[in-house]
């Protein structure tokens, strides 16, 4: 199976995340790992899994007004400079069926996440969720994240893995 990892980054920290997921998920299937920016919206139809990563803004998936308050905490250039995920999914085009989960970084426990929201998007456009949306927590707005955190993306990874060898794709009806 091939899997394309796609996350969206401001300062970093999910970048990290999509990093140590790509790398245990490449345990089990081949990976891609992408910028939003430079995903390609048609979805190949080798690609039997996506997983989609994002910062938690306003409780939901970063906007372009979120992004560019983002721009202003930092001297820094963002990672991610052009669309996020929010834009990724109107325009991704993927053959019905095709397996998908969702993570975000973010520093409050609040409900409301970008990973609820991007994993709802996904289920409407007709991809098959294989994983509960899951939450990687960062110290403070710009980072770093909480100790401990990738030990969780690497046990996240070999769950999602397990759940889409078990998951039949489009190809398998
Ligand atoms: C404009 C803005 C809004 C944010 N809103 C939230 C929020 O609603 N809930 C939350 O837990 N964290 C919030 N955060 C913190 C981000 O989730 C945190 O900056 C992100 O996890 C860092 O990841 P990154 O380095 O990949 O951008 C917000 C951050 C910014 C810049």
């Amino acid at each position: 199976m091939r899997a394309a990892v796609i996350y969206e980054s401001m300062f970093g920290n999910t970048r990290t995340v999509a990093e140590a997921l790509s790398e245990e998920l490449a345990k089990h299937m081949e990976v891609e790992l992408y910028e939003a920016g430079e995903a390609p919206a048609s979805i190949d139809a080798s690609i039997g899994l996506v997983v989609l990563g994002a910062p938690t803004h306003g409780f939901t998936l970063s906007r372009p007004s979120s992004r560019q308050e983002a721009a202003g905490m930092t001297p820094d250039e963002l990672v991610s400079t052009g669309i996020g995920v929010r834009e990724w999914l109107e325009a991704a085009k993927a053959a019905p069926g095709t397996r998908a989960a969702a993570f975000d970084t973010r520093i409050s426990h609040v409900p409301g996440s970008a990973a609820r929201a991007a994993t709802r998007r996904l289920r409407r456009s007709g991809f098959a969720i294989i994983a509960r949306p899951a939450s990687f927590m960062v110290e403070k707005t710009l980072g770093p994240l909480v100790p401990g955190q990738l030990d969780r993306v690497r046990s996240w990874a070999t769950a999602i893995a397990a759940a889409a060898h078990s998951t039949s794709g489009p190809a398998e009806g």
